[in-house]
């Protein structure tokens, strides 16, 4: 196994990145395994604060590094939280909290306005040795559902209903969840631009 340092604090994307992963002999550690202090994410888009994270890592680390930046954009709110997942109810928030302020935030709105999507910008780099970062994207579109159901996943998943299962992705078996989600589609894309890289493409 081959291990990749993961520019993350977020315990749900870890296990996610590394069911991707592991299957291709690669193991994903989070960054607090290198003491790697997590960065302030200054950047106005997920690919800037993707590559700051991915940055951070590698620098501190000496080793290559991936960083996930993902949120959730809801059409009703302009797109918001976007960018702002994370802190969309302060800057100490929990998911229970900004989930909460969401489903406050969409209350009076009927099933048609309550569409949104999930968004992943991945990077990966190797500071000072790659010119240019590996960059991929996904992302999963779907709407917010009334009230919280499921247990799955992490984040805005109990109100986010993926229409094709009739559920919401914190009802999804785990591999079910990263078939379809935008950080499925990212590292699905990433593993293929590796491969590429691999064979001289
Ligand atoms: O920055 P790191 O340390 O990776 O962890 P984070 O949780 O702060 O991650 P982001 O800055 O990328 O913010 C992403 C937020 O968007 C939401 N989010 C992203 N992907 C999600 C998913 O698959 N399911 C549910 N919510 C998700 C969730 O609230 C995340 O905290
Ligand atoms: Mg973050």
């Amino acid at each position: 196994m081959q291990d990749i340092v993961v520019a993350t604090g977020n315990k749900g994307k870890l296990k996610e990145i590394n069911q991707v992963l592991n299957p291709f002999g690669l193991r994903a550690l989070g960054q607090s395994d290198f003491d790697v202090p997590e960065i302030e994410e200054t950047g106005l888009t997920f690919v800037e604060n993707a590559i700051l994270k991915a940055r951070n890592a590698s620098k501190i680390t000496g080793k290559p590094a991936l960083a996930d930046d993902s949120g959730l954009e809801v059409d009703a709110l302009q797109g918001a939280p976007g960018i702002y997942s994370a802190r969309y109810a302060g800057v100490d928030a929990c998911d229970a909290d900004n989930v909460a302020k969401l489903l406050d935030a969409l209350k009076d709105l009927p099933q048609a306005q309550r569409t949104a999507r999930f968004q992943c910008v991945m990077v990966y780099l190797r500071h000072e040795a790659d010119p240019v970062p590996l960059i991929c994207q996904g992302s999963w579109e779907g709407y917010i559902d009334f009230q919280a159901s499921g247990d799955n996943g992490f984040g805005y998943d109990p109100v986010f209903v993926v229409p094709e299962k009739n559920c919401t992705a914190a009802q999804l078996p785990p591999q079910i969840k990263n078939q379809l989600s935008h950080r499925g589609q990212a590292l699905k894309k990433l593993m293929a631009a590796f491969a590429a890289k691999q064979n001289g493409q």
